[in-house]
């Protein structure tokens, strides 16, 4: 259970004399939906949503709570729980060697280093990766990285999945890859997406247009309220 109590944000405005900027507007909300997307132009405020999720982002009012952990004062409860994909899959790999990082995911499930390692080589194989194993991290592309962000964010079993825009390098086969292993995990996945069928699959879909949750509802309709925002040229949009 995710729960917003009048959550938002508002950042001082780069000229003293004005109003704080609000990126995202107080919002009240229950998450209970296995696959919820989050849909909106860029800058709208989505991933600032995400991030609040697991504390990554601190809301100036109201509070989050997840599982009845409050995401600030008790983030360390929240991040046992939330696993977070980031868009830029060097802002959460850690490790040079992909294995190492899969495995470090793993530590506080397995104490034993034998039984890391071989748990790391099973979730990359289970992705289809474990010819990358071995490679470092800066040497794979763009799209291999992000698939290996994702084994390493399955690896540690939280129970809820918060992904940040998980599809942008991947080609065709391996967008398909991502969206069946999302798909198919028993977790509840929360998914900021510029993919428009991909949000549309969602159980639920909150669009956020100028730091403001302006729909929220069946997938379907939030995406054809995207597209009449954008057909009558909303500037938020
Ligand atoms: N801490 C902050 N201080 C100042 N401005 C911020 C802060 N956090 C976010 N913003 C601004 O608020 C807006 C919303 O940012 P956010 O990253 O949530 O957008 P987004 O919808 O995820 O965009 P994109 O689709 O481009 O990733 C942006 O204009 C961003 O620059």
């Amino acid at each position: 259970m995710i729960r917003f109590n009048n959550a938002g944000l508002s950042v001082p405005a780069d000229d003293p004399a004005q109003a704080p900027r609000t990126v995202l507007a107080p919002c009240t909300l229950e998450l209970n939906e296995r696959r919820i997307a989050v849909i909106g132009a860029n800058g709208s405020g989505k991933s600032t949503l995400l991030r609040m999720l697991n504390g990554l982002v601190t809301p100036s009012t109201g509070a989050v709570e997840v599982h009845g952990f409050d995401t600030v004062r008790q983030a360390k409860s929240v991040r046992r729980r939330v696993g977070f994909l980031f868009t830029d899959p060097l802002s959460q790999l850690v490790m040079p060697i992909v294995t190492e990082d899969v495995e470090l995911s793993l530590k506080a499930l397995h104490k034993d280093r034998a039984k890391r390692s071989a748990s790391a080589l099973r979730a990359l194989a289970a992705l289809g990766l474990e010819h990358l194993a071995h490679r470092s991290i800066y040497d794979i592309s763009g799209g291999e990285r992000q698939l290996v962000a994702l084994c390493s964010v399955l690896a540690a079993g939280q129970d809820i999945l918060v992904a940040d825009e998980p599809t942008t390098l991947l080609d065709l086969a391996n967008n398909e890859l991502l969206k069946k292993t999302l798909g198919a995990l028993d977790q509840q996945v929360i998914y900021a997406t510029h993919d428009l069928d991909f949000a549309a699959a969602a159980d639920r879909a909150l669009l956020v247009a100028g730091g403001k949750i302006v729909f929220d509802g069946p997938a379907p309709e939030a995406v054809d309220t995207y597209r009449r925002l954008v057909r009558h040229g909303s500037p938020a949009a």
